[in-house]
């Protein structure tokens, strides 16, 4: 789905992934860990085409990112949902509007029933009308999960989706991303909490990539 070919990228003095080669596969699960600042939030944006390798190539869904044109570029970021760090939401929207944004962004319509039956999936069902500054952090959480899927991506990216969230609520997200890849939907988790990780490994073949010195490597099993 997602390949890096010696893939490498930096900002002026510092480099953060220098020849990275590895393939997200379809229906793969994968964290990545790291220290803080090792290029994590940097290596998804390159995986979603926010930015593109100095060096080396990137391809999503088959093709090369450097040949597309912008019309194939917003085509291949559709078919990836992205979880942000921050989960931003404007303010003055509701969540059902904010978690259709992206539908009514793109000019395709939206079903209400599909709607409500995703914010029931995660959750959030009798939130719908609830503006952000409303929602506690796990519902916010759900609600950027509910925003990240409802173009039905093929591939989902998490940016530290727990970062906030107490342990409960952890594990209930992280179950809705177990159920999206069993699914058939590729999901990667940027993260540094590694209990998240080893509970995940109970209920999952995730693979667990590590960025350190500009490196990606597959970290050992007593992860
Ligand atoms: N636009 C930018 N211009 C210059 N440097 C940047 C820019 N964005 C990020 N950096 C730097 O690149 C490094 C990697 O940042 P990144 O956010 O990818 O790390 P991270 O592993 O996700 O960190 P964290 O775990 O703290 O979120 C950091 O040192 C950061 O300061």
């Amino acid at each position: 789905m997602i390949e890096l070919h010696d893939a490498s990228y930096g900002y002026p003095g510092r480099t953060l992934l220098a020849g990275v080669s590895l393939t997200l596969s379809r229906a793969s699960f994968h964290f990545l860990t790291g220290p803080s600042g090792a290029g994590k939030t940097t290596f998804l944006k390159l995986c979603y085409g926010e930015l593109r390798p100095n060096a080396g190539r990137l391809s999503a869904f088959g093709a090369d990112l450097a040949q597309l044109s912008r019309d194939d570029l917003a085509g291949m970021r559709r078919r990836i949902g992205v979880v942000h760090q921050d989960c931003e939401f404007l303010d003055h929207l509701t969540l059902a509007e904010n978690v259709a944004l992206p539908l009514i962004v793109a000019g395709r319509p939206i079903v209400e029933s599909d709607l409500a039956d995703l914010l029931a999936w995660v959750g959030l069902r009798g939130r719908e009308g609830a503006l952000p500054s409303e929602l506690s952090g796990g519902e916010r959480q759900r609600g950027a999960l509910a925003r990240a899927i409802i173009g039905a991506p093929d591939v989902i990216l998490a940016d530290e989706p727990t970062g906030n969230l107490d342990w409960e609520m952890s594990m209930r997200l992280l179950s809705l991303l177990v159920e999206l890849n069993r699914m058939g939907k590729t999901v990667l988790i940027a993260t540094h909490d590694l209990n998240l990780i080893r509970t995940a490994k109970t209920q999952v073949a995730a693979r667990v990539l590590r960025i350190k010195d500009g490196q990606v490597q597959t970290a050992g099993a007593d992860l």
